[in-house]
């Protein structure tokens, strides 16, 4: 599943100790596998095989831009949703016509930049944003290729913060309203219908809400056909859930996902575009860090870390969960004690895990913070004005650092004191 694994009583990434990265580059720092990447990659492509698709990864999760090349040489595409994500898929290398565009507040600038790319496909999520991209394409004398994200209303059973397909969420157009918006789609000058798309949610652990969603989108292909749109692509996004608890979680598999997109739109003969961006991350990557203190609690030992909730915050902000393992291997039979493992921001919900059994660790041991690839990196702050942390690629016995860490010079500098402060 990944290619963090113990050996000689070591945790690697690949063929490289995890040591050895923390001795070159420092803690805390974020470790990606390419060897998972591919893995994870090929496992979605492959499981759509025999349809025609294109595996756009969701550059959101996972945006360090040498990452995105080595998805692309693989034969990604990206799916953005917002400018600057743009031009990290283009100066990763990945072909205008290979990129959706996504996202509910598209601005007109995004709008010609995307259009100025030659992206393939626009998911236009309202009718304001519909006229506002025909009248940005017909400004630059363009047509733009549109799919209309629908909202199936489904209910798909994850977080409340990172389900998008239900009625009363922000996202798309409701099911029930698309055939108007295609008829408006149809009547703008600078639109070409393109396809239909759909996206319900993160972490998605079940696959009977895929299933309903795409049932339905399929009927609505029928209908917008019949009234005369070309459909000729159907983008299901993204969403397929990954183990987090590698002990016990076994989300649905990517080939038994691969079946119910085949069983409820494969048949439609339309290119199948999905948007996986945590299945393709997530467990490439980890955060390393090391332990500064460890301090004696009321009720348990505090493990501090060198890293906090703004390296990584989705335990602060989901309450996720996220293996600890230590760097070293623990001896067999070592004593294992609950502890919070807690970072040095000045927040109580800074912590990585609460009342955690862990082996016995000292200060300056490493820790992985394990499945930290997706929405890792890309969500931290430099809260505290602490540095965003380096990310490091590793491919089998090699790694290099892919994003350095800033200086303090070059974190204060961005600022200035206007003259009239004195
Ligand atoms: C439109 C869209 N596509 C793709 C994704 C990627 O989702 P995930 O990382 O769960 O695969 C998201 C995030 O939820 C999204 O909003
Ligand atoms: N950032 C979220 C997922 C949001 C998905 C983006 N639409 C997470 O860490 O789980």
């Amino acid at each position: 599943m990944d290619h963090f694994d113990y050996r000689d009583g070591a945790l690697h990434a690949e063929d490289v100790p995890l040591a050895e990265i923390a001795a070159a580059v420092g803690t805390p720092c974020y470790v990606y596998s390419c060897a998972t990447l591919e893995r994870h990659f090929r496992v979605m492509d492959e499981a759509l095989a025999g349809m025609p698709h294109v595996v756009c990864f969701a550059v959101k999760a996972l945006s360090n831009v040498a990452v995105l090349r080595f998805l692309a040489r693989l034969g990604a595409g990206m799916d953005v949703v917002s400018e600057g994500e743009l031009r990290r898929a283009l100066a990763a290398g990945v072909p205008g016509a290979k990129i959706v565009f996504a996202g509910v507040g598209k601005t007109g600038a995004e709008m010609a930049a995307a259009l100025q790319a030659g992206v393939g496909q626009f998911n236009v999520e309202s009718e304001p944003e519909l006229e506002r991209l025909s009248e940005v394409a017909v400004s630059m004398g363009a047509q733009a290729p549109v799919a209309v994200r629908v909202n199936p209303d489904v209910d798909a059973k994850t977080h409340a913060k990172i389900s998008t397909g239900k009625a009363e969420d922000k996202f798309g157009v409701p099911i029930s309203r698309a055939p108007e918006v295609y008829a408006r789609a149809a009547a703008l000058p600078g639109i070409r219908v393109v396809g239909v798309d759909v996206h319900i949610g993160s972490q998605l652990t079940a696959l009977e809400p895929f299933e309903q969603a795409f049932s339905r989108v399929a009927a609505l292909v029928g209908a917008l056909r019949e009234a005369g749109h070309d459909i000729a692509r159907i983008d299901v996004g993204g969403g397929l859930g990954v183990p987090y608890v590698r002990s016990n979680e076994a989300p649905p598999l990517p080939f038994d996902y691969g079946a119910v997109v085949r069983r409820t739109v494969g048949g439609l003969g339309a290119e199948i575009v999905v948007e996986p961006g945590r299945l393709i991350a997530a467990n490439a990557g980890v955060l390393l860090a090391s332990v500064i203190y460890r301090k004696r609690g009321e009720a348990r030992d505090f493990l501090i870390l060198d890293a906090a909730m703004n390296d990584l915050i989705r335990p602060a902000m989901y309450d996720a969960h996220h293996d600890i393992v230590a760097v070293r291997e623990p001896e067999a039979g070592a004593a294992i004690l609950p502890a919070d493992i807690v970072g040095p921001v000045c927040e109580s919900g800074d912590a990585f895990a609460k009342a955690r059994p862990m082996p016995p660790l000292a200060a300056g041991e490493l820790v992985a913070i394990r499945s930290a690839g997706a929405y890792g990196a890309v969500m931290s702050s430099e809260y505290n004005t602490r540095p965003l942390v380096p990310e490091v690629l590793v491919s089998k016995d090699r790694f290099d650092v892919v994003r350095r860490r800033p200086t303090y010079a070059e974190m204060i500098e961005r600022e200035r004191i206007p003259d009239w402060l004195g």
